[in-house]
């Protein structure tokens, strides 16, 4: 096993938390995601003078020191509590704890379909005053593979395929996705994302689950109990 599989496998972590204690979590700092997501658009767009953006960094100088004091020592990574909840909370697109995730909230069927319905404020922006095409695939990327996920049948993105039909507003838009079709180890997923003014992107996803991942699995199957 390479370094590097080894330490993606360190990375998704049954923790054994409690429904309480996540949702504990949750309400701490959940919050705190909110604020400093909120700080990113106002540093972005605030036109204040020279003294309130001293005086601004002084204070959010003293907000990193208190929150370093006690921290994660790398990425978040994946977590399940006791009852199998799962948390991806430093996820760049859906993470609770992540203040670059727009976040998405997605609802998800068992089926294999998934979909959002979230906002992207200035701080999505691409070409001017609509959202950045970038952030367009990390959102479909997201939502494809939630939904090969839901479907039973999860994996890694191997390949992303995307149309842009027309501009991506900023504001409130759309993303859903579903399972399509599966191929031997390959799930394909297709999806897309809207504006009020009807479908701006359309995409295509494969979606494979990492060797390593299957030759646990069928091990663990094989297994004598
Ligand atoms: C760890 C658990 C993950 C669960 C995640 C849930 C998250 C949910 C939300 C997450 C959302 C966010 C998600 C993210 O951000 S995921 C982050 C972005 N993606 C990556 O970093 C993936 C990097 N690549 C890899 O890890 C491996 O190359 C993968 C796992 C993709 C395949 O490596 P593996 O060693 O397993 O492959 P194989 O050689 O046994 O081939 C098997 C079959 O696949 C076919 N093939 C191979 N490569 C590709 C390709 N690129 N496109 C299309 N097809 C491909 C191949 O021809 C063969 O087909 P066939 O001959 O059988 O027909």
């Amino acid at each position: 096993m390479t370094d590097s599989i080894a330490h993606q496998q360190q990375l998704y972590v049954a923790d054994g938390l409690s429904d309480e204690e996540i949702a504990q979590q949750a309400d701490l700092y959940g919050p705190l995601t909110d604020s400093v997501r909120e700080l990113i658009e106002i540093a972005l767009l605030t036109e204040v003078d020279d003294p309130e953006v001293r005086a601004a960094m002084e204070h959010i100088e003293s907000a990193k020191q208190l929150l370093r004091k006690q921290m994660i020592p790398g990425p978040y990574g994946v977590r399940w509590g006791a009852s199998g909840q799962k948390r991806a909370w430093g996820n760049a697109a859906a993470g609770l704890r992540n203040a670059i995730a727009p976040p998405l909230v997605i609802d998800c069927d068992p089926d294999g379909r998934a979909s959002t319905d979230f906002h992207l404020g200035s701080a999505y922006e691409g070409p001017a005053g609509l959202t950045h095409g970038g952030v367009s695939a990390l959102v479909l990327d997201q939502v494809l593979g939630a939904a090969a996920e839901a479907g039973g049948a999860p994996g890694m993105t191997g390949t992303l395929t995307l149309r842009y039909r027309r501009p991506t507003p900023l504001g409130a838009l759309h993303a859903e996705a579903r399972i399509d079709r599966l191929e031997g180890v390959k799930t394909i997923v297709v999806g897309h994302l809207a504006g009020p003014d009807g479908v701006c992107v359309e995409a295509e996803g494969v979606f494979i689950l990492p060797r390593w991942v299957r030759d646990r699995n069928s091990a663990t199957v094989s297994d004598p109990v």
